[in-house]
């Protein structure tokens, strides 16, 4: 009989990660932001380098809470936090974009996003994955657990202590099973699913330098944190 029931220490492990995911929310102003108006491919290309920009502070300041992650070498700690910075975005709009909202603003913001100025090309593979995400219907300690699980993968580029990552994700990838049983008792390959969306977000990080470079616009401004984190300029 698998341990189903979550320890105390785990409930103590989890809260530290729940309580820095909730104090780290973005500001959901970009969603109000997007739906008062259809913006310009500029305008919109701002306000996503201007989001990206302060989620990437707002994950540093995340990424410290997590249990052990200070005690990692410290070129570990900057090769994970590059190496997760691009799907913590993604997961982050795939979330908000998720988020229960009142009749018809989604169909209005995902409206608003397909004509934001990325190319044609990456919409489908972008959608595609919101929707599966979505679909998943995540509780906040999920979303909040799949994040932290997201920084601590050991196969980063560049990451050199690759066991010291994975015994400080075992016990997330073990809670956060916990959690899925707890929360979706009636879909046993619940947690499958969702670690399945990790592969998927993976290929979105293939795409997103494209996905800058080919916004329709002119020369794309970045500030120098998203060049330090996005493989551009
Ligand atoms: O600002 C955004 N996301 C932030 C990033 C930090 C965390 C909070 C959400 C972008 C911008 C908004 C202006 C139009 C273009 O997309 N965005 C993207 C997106 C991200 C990467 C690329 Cl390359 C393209 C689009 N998908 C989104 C889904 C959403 F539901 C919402 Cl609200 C915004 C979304």
């Amino acid at each position: 009989k698998e341990k189903a029931e979550i320890t105390k220490e785990q409930q103590a492990f989890m809260k530290v990660i729940v309580d820095s995911y909730n104090r780290h929310q973005i500001p959901q102003d970009v969603t109000k932001k997007l739906l008062q108006e259809q913006y310009s491919a500029e305008e919109n290309f701002i306000l996503l380098t201007e989001m990206a920009t302060s989620q990437v502070q707002v994950l540093v300041e995340f990424t410290k809470n997590i249990p052990g992650f200070l005690s990692l070498d410290h070129e570990d700690q900057i090769a994970l936090l590059k190496g997760s910075a691009v799907e913590a975005m993604f997961l982050r709009s795939a979330q908000v974009l998720s988020t229960k909202m009142p009749n018809g603003h989604t169909e209005v913001l995902e409206e608003r996003i397909r004509n934001s100025g990325i190319s044609e090309e990456f919409m489908t593979p972008m959608f595609n994955f919101y929707k599966s995400i979505g679909k998943l219907h995540m509780v906040q300690e999920e979303q909040a657990l799949l994040t932290a699980v997201t920084i601590l993968t050991p196969d980063r580029p560049f990451v050199k202590d690759h066991p010291a990552v994975e015994r400080l994700q075992e016990p997330m990838l073990e809670v956060l099973r916990k959690l899925c049983a707890l929360h979706h008792p009636r879909e046993p390959q619940y947690f499958a699913r969702l670690l399945g969306r990790l592969t998927e977000l993976r290929t979105l990080n293939h795409y997103h330098t494209e996905m800058l470079t080919s916004w329709r616009m002119n020369d794309q401004k970045f500030t120098p944190l998203l060049c330090e984190i996005w493989d551009v300029q």
